[in-house]
């Protein structure tokens, strides 16, 4: 792994240091000494510095990564999923708002009307580069180029299974057609992208030489993908690495989601030196789909906040997902990444203390750069005298905090038995708060507590 040391132990006094570099927010070796370094290995320190730059540390494009946008084209793969032509262009415009680098949209040769919708696309003048996705067939890219698309992204099957059952092709003719259908789209003087399907079960050798064959021949990209979602990042770390040390080209990974790995592959991948990554809105696409938009933005802000802010208008992605959600009749899930509807809760009490002192306490990352809000939920039983007492300051009450202890341990009672709404908390505090004004209560006086709440619920009832 590196090439100056030949001293197993010192890889992982080096795995310190890229960790302490991490925290600091940064990507190089610029950590400051690990403490235990010199004492472990002071005799092959003398000769080389453990804290130089590490080939990974160049490799890492986590800060450095084009997304492309597949929502138009995986996303239409998705079962449930069809856009008309109004459609398409809302979600095309949504995300050249949110600022993807590129759009990818659904083969032309799959029907008069995607043709149609891939050039109406073309001519709105977005910001975001537009591609259209085809078979490595030359009448596919005889039509596509007609399209106005920006670039083209050309894939073929390359695993045994593919090449049994689905095309019937071997590899000496994939590469005679991809050299074929590659030629032809940089001839029109547009962007081509090769990409081998389901890359994660074809054969590493015959993978890496074509490969080799088309980015000799100029391709812009070549792409690795995932197509049945059963690579872990360890493997997909080593074949996009494996694959940077062969091509010169950029690289894309396209990640489906079959056992809940994408986004880890789709940073993972980022790490091994990929430079672009495909995603859905939602994720949604073949089966369970693809890395998913919200998610991969979740991911790579947690790793480095100002670049992702300067890259994307965040706060357009709650609208996009909605968007999406709509067009395909499902609901953005509760647990999403960022705009989960529980995504800034904070509930139990020991939470909710820190997070008031300081959200960075349990929130890695701020609601407010996605236009988002924090909520601290306390009409439960799980809820602290801390979280009410901010609840008593918002409604201007006065109470001690004595008094503010005694109306949480009447709230958790009621919550015991149900969980209370926010109008249920603040009433209890109200009527907590005139009953210790009026005289009428006092701390630890349960029974007039009890009578002050019934007095309150059938005057609310009377007037009702
Ligand atoms: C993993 C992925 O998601 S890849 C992208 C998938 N996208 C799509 O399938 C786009 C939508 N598809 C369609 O509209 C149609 O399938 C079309 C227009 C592409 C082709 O339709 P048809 O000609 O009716 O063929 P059909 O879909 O039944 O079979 C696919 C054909 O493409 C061939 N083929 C499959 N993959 C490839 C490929 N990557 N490159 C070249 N040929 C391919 C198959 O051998 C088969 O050829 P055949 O007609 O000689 O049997
Ligand atoms: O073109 C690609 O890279 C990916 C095609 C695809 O959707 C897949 O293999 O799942
Ligand atoms: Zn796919």
């Amino acid at each position: 792994m590196c090439p100056q040391n030949g001293d197993a132990p010192l890889d992982g006094v080096q795995d310190a240091v890229a960790v302490e570099g991490k925290t600091d927010g940064l990507n190089g070796p610029n950590g400051t000494p690990h403490p235990h370094a010199a004492n472990r290995h002071s005799s092959t320190s003398q000769h080389r510095n453990p804290y130089a730059p590490r080939a990974s540390d160049f490799l890492n494009n986590v800060s450095n990564f084009k997304i492309i946008e597949s929502t138009l084209r995986e996303g239409e793969q998705f079962a449930n999923a069809f856009f008309d032509t109004e459609t398409k262009i809302a979600i095309a415009k949504g995300l050249d708002k949110f600022g993807v680098e590129y759009l990818e949209l659904t083969s032309p040769a799959a029907s008069e009307q995607s043709r149609r919708d891939c050039e109406a696309i073309c001519k709105l003048g977005l910001r975001a580069k537009i591609l259209t996705h085809i078979r490595c067939h030359m009448d596919d890219a005889r039509i596509a180029v007609e399209t106005g698309v920006d670039g083209v992204d050309v894939v073929i099957g390359t695993s045994s299974f593919l090449r049994e059952f689905s095309h019937g092709k071997d590899m000496a003719y994939i590469t005679k057609s991809a050299i074929e259908v590659i030629n032809f789209v940089k001839s029109k003087g547009i962007e081509v992208r090769f990409s081998t399907e389901d890359s994660f079960r074809s054969d590493l050798v015959d993978l890496l030489s074509i490969y080799q064959t088309v980015d000799k021949i100029g391709v812009n990209r070549v792409g690795i993908a995932d197509t049945v979602g059963c690579a872990n990042p360890r493997q997909v770390y080593e074949l996009v690495r494996t694959l940077r040390g062969v091509v010169a080209c950029d690289i894309e990974v396209h990640l489906h989601n079959d056992t809940g790995m994408a986004i880890a592959n789709a940073y993972t991948a980022l790490e091994a030196g990929a430079t672009h990554i495909d995603t859905s809105v939602l994720g949604i696409g073949e089966r369970v789909g693809i890395t998913p938009l919200g998610g991969l933005v979740a991911c790579l802000y947690a790793a480095n906040p100002e670049y992702v802010k300067s890259k994307y208008n965040l706060a357009m992605l709650r609208e996009i997902e909605n968007l999406v959600a709509e067009a395909v009749e499902v609901n953005v899930p509760f647990s999403n990444p960022i705009t989960g509807y529980v995504a800034f809760t904070h509930k139990a009490g020991i939470h909710a203390k820190a997070i008031l002192n300081n959200p960075s306490t349990y929130e890695i990352l701020r609601p407010e750069d996605f236009g988002l809000t924090r909520y601290v939920s306390i009409g439960h039983r799980l809820t602290g005298w801390n979280a009410v007492k901010s609840r008593v300051e918002q409604l201007g009450l006065q109470l001690t905090d004595e008094e503010i202890k005694d109306a949480t341990a009447k709230i958790k009672e009621l919550a015991d038995v149900r969980t209370q709404s926010m109008d249920d908390v603040d009433s209890l505090l109200r009527v907590y708060h005139s009953g210790i004004q009026s005289g009428v209560l006092e701390v630890g006086q349960k029974d007039a507590l009890d009578r002050l709440l019934r007095e309150h619920r059938a005057a609310q009832l009377a007037s009702a």
